[in-house]
This record gives structure tokens, C-alpha cells and sequence, in this order.
């Protein structure tokens, strides 16, 4: 079983639920979620460092994070060293964060991405490998 984390804000908390539903169909996956809980206000930094020390200790290998725009909580997620938090929009740019920048965080925007979309997106971000090669060199240099 893949060990995932999910985390949300209130902006993203309906995608984290359809997402995990999503998930558990798909089967395979070992997924904590570390809130929030409701659709109450709540601030997205928290939730983005606090999935982003899951995955950098390894308690998680990867990690799904959603805020209204998927812009705060990845930022907040891509201060903690050893994370790559990718924001995406589209089926491409999911597919490339994992085979070129060997993301190990998907950030998803619950105002930006339908449902439908979103699926597919986690879909090829989870089944696609890193290629490593040249872009291993690159990878490290990020640091
Ligand atoms: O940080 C964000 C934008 O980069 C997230 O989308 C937040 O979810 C958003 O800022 C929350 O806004 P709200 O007006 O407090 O709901």
C-alpha cells in the first residue's frame, strides 16, 4: 500500500473529500488525512507544513494538498526541504511534475479544478514514474 497524506484548507476541504472517496475506489492507497475537517475557515499554512513534514519524515511517501487555489498551501508545503509541491491544472502538468520533477506532493485548487478533472489528475500524478536522467541532475539542483 502507497502511504498518503491529504491536507486541505477550507477552500479545498470538498476536493480532499471527493479525492479520498477517489482514492479508496481506486484501492491501494494507506490514506491519512490530517484535516481539515469541515468547511469551516481555517488557515492554509498549517495544513500545508504540516503534510509537508509528514511526507519529509517519511511518514507519508506522497502527499495531496488542496487550498481554493492550490497557490497558498503549495507554497507553504515547498519551504520544508525535501519537498517538491506541484501545483496542477491540468492532466499534463501532473504527469510532468512527477516524470520530470519528481514531485512528491500534488496541490490541487477546489475553486480552479471540477471534480472530474481533478481525478484524472491525481490518477496520472500517482501512476507516473520519475525519469530521472537528466532530470535527476536537475532535481538536486533545486536542493
Ligand atoms: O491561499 C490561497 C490562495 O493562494 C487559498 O486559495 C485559500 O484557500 C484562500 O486564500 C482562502 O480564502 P478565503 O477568502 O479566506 O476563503
Amino acid at each position: 500500500m502507497t502511504k498518503l497524506v491529504l491536507a486541505a484548507d477550507h477552500g479545498g476541504f470538498e476536493l480532499k473529500e471527493i479525492i479520498k472517496k477517489f482514492l479508496a475506489e481506486l484501492g491501494g492507497y494507506a490514506v491519512k488525512d490530517i484535516g481539515a475537517y469541515s468547511a469551516e475557515s481555517v488557515d492554509y499554512p498549517e495544513y500545508g507544513h504540516k503534510a509537508a513534514a509528514a511526507v519529509a519524515s517519511g511518514q507519508a511517501e506522497r502527499g495531496i494538498i488542496f487550498c481554493g487555489t492550490g497557490i497558498g498551501i503549495s507554497i507553504a508545503a515547498n519551504k520544508t526541504a525535501g519537498i517538491r509541491a506541484a501545483n496542477c491544472v491540468s492532466e499534463y502538468m501532473a504527469e510532468m511534475s512527477r516524470s520530470h520533477n519528481d514531485a512528491n506532493i500534488l496541490a490541487l485548487g477546489g475553486r480552479i479544478v471540477e471534480p472530474e478533472l481533478a481525478k484524472k489528475i491525481v490518477k496520472i500524478w500517482l501512476d507516473t514514474p520519475f525519469a530521472g536522467g537528466r532530470h535527476e541532475r536537475r532535481v538536486k539542483q533545486i536542493g
